[in-house]
């Protein structure tokens, strides 16, 4: 019996936008949640993304999902980009946000790396999204991860600070899943 697709991720919030993206969509696209923790090797964001998926569709033995998101730093020509776990999480959002003061270029790029795999050794597809942006100089309001501290060009709110559904409408992660939507539909 083949196995549900599967949405492969240890983090919820990540679960919970995508669920939200996908009822929006009306796709009636249908998938689980499954929890495990797949290496992340260094490289560029379609490089880790490809190999995440790869290694989780042998985790899974089934057809999975992954998302890999980067926050690209321009000054810092593009990182931290898929290395911005450790970033937030051992500095948080305001201590993220100072890395940047003496750069008078706070711009940035929140991007959103999925990928489908259908099995053990099948290709691998991408879907990115991409947001550009800016980091405030401090914390505003509170999301997961860097969302208070990413002000999405031409908004006066931080991702942080938006309802959901206005994140999802100009998100990298809602771009993404778009995007991976419409391939979905084909199969
Ligand atoms: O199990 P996986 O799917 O890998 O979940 P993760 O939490 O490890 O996620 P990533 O490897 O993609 O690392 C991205 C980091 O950016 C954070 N993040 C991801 N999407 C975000 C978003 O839309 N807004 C703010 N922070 C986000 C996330 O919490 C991580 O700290
Ligand atoms: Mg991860």
């Amino acid at each position: 019996m083949t196995k549900p697709l599967a949405l492969i991720t240890g983090n919820i919030n990540k679960v919970k936008e995508v669920k939200r993206i996908l009822a929006s969509d009306d796709s009636s696209i249908d998938l689980i949640n499954v929890k495990l923790d797949v290496p992340e090797i260094q490289g560029t964001y379609e490089e880790v993304v490809m190999a995440k998926a790869a290694a989780a569709a042998v985790a899974y033995d089934g057809p999975v999902i992954v998302d890999d998101t980067s926050l690209c730093f321009t000054s810092w020509k593009g990182l931290p980009g898929p290395y911005i776990k450790d970033f937030i999480t051992r500095l948080g959002p305001s201590g993220l946000a100072h890395v940047l003061d003496g750069f008078e270029d706070r711009s940035a790029t929140a991007v959103a790396s999925f990928a489908y795999c259908a099995g053990p050794g099948e290709e691998v597809k991408l879907f990115i999204g991409k947001c550009d942006g800016s980091i405030t100089k401090e914390a505003h309001g509170s999301g997961f991860g860097w969302d208070p501290v990413f002000l999405p060009k031409g908004k006066k709110q931080t991702y942080a600070e938006m309802p959901g559904g206005e994140k999802d409408a100009i998100s990298h992660r809602g771009k993404a899943v778009r995007l991976l939507c419409e391939f979905l539909k084909t199969l």
